[in-house]
């Protein structure tokens, strides 16, 4: 079998708590294929982002072994980008679009270089016009798909995204679902997402992870059989998309009404 993107084995996760240690995420094993786009949905304070981070070794984890690429992740692995929500913070306001998305190439590589992927990647997100404006300029959209772009532009085999479209309207985030479904198509890239919402995972994915309890542990693992490309009106009418709505909801019964 072919060797997964990302691999827990019996991770425990254990973050420094007001009283005292808090154990977050224990006996995770999981295994991510590479290519897919996997969503990873569960109430609030469960460790989502906490588990995305681990993943991306930006956050230690207590026992266990994480895996990407089979090298064991003590930092940011090499061919990894991160994506959160908060754009507004991510964003440099003195630097232009162009130069917020070479921020993390252009010590490392020839300016032709950097021009090129710089390029492309505001192409994948539709952003070439704006290329020299400043983020403050730009609408909430736009600016998380700079966000978006600058992590395309390390050309990355996996993307690690946190709630990228929560703050966003319901016009944008579809547009945004969609051109993230176009840039994962294109690249290839091993999408980890994490989000709240329900119909926007299932509309993404190839595979959902449902995590829930303290420590938490893996309570549903959801394979999206959906055809794409995914269509926001025909794919969201198909009775197997009704149907995995249908279980999602169930399972977060508890949480949705109290
Ligand atoms: N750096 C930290 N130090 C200590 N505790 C933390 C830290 N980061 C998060 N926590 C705690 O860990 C728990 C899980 O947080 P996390 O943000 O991973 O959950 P989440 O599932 O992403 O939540 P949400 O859906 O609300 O964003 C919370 O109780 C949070 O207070």
């Amino acid at each position: 079998m072919a060797q997964p993107a990302f691999c827990c084995e019996r991770v425990r996760i254990e973050l420094p708590g007001a009283n005292g240690t808090l154990r977050l995420i224990d006996g995770l094993d999981l295994e991510i294929d590479r290519g897919d786009f996997v969503s990873v949905l569960g109430g609030s304070g469960t460790g989502k982002t906490t588990l995305l981070r681990v993943l991306g070794g930006l956050t230690a984890y207590s026992a266990g072994i994480v895996r990407y690429e089979g090298e064991v992740v003590s930092g940011p692995p090499p061919g990894t980008g991160i994506v959160f929500q908060d754009y507004g913070h991510a964003l440099l306001t003195w630097r232009t679009v162009r130069r917020n998305v070479s921020l993390g190439i252009e010590a490392r590589m020839p300016e032709a270089e950097v021009a090129r992927r710089v390029g492309k990647a505001l192409q994948m997100v539709d952003l070439e016009q704006s290329r020299d404006e400043y983020p403050w300029r730009l609408s909430g959209g736009m600016q998380q798909r700079v966000q978006i772009a600058r992590s395309l532009a390390m050309e990355p085999s996996a993307l690690l995204m946190d709630e990228p479209f929560g703050a966003l309207d319901a016009m944008s985030k579809a547009a945004l679902q969609d051109q993230l479904l176009t840039v994962q198509r294109e690249t290839a890239a091993t999408i980890l997402f994490v989000t709240h919402d329900i119909e926007e995972a299932i509309y993404l994915s190839d595979r959902i992870i449902v995590l829930n309890g303290r420590p938490a542990r893996i309570r549903l693992d959801l394979k999206i059989d959906l055809p794409r490309p995914r269509n926001q009106v025909l794919t969201k009418e198909l009775p197997e998309y009704l149907r995995l709505r249908h279980s999602l909801y169930e399972a977060f019964k508890d949480e949705l009404h109290g």
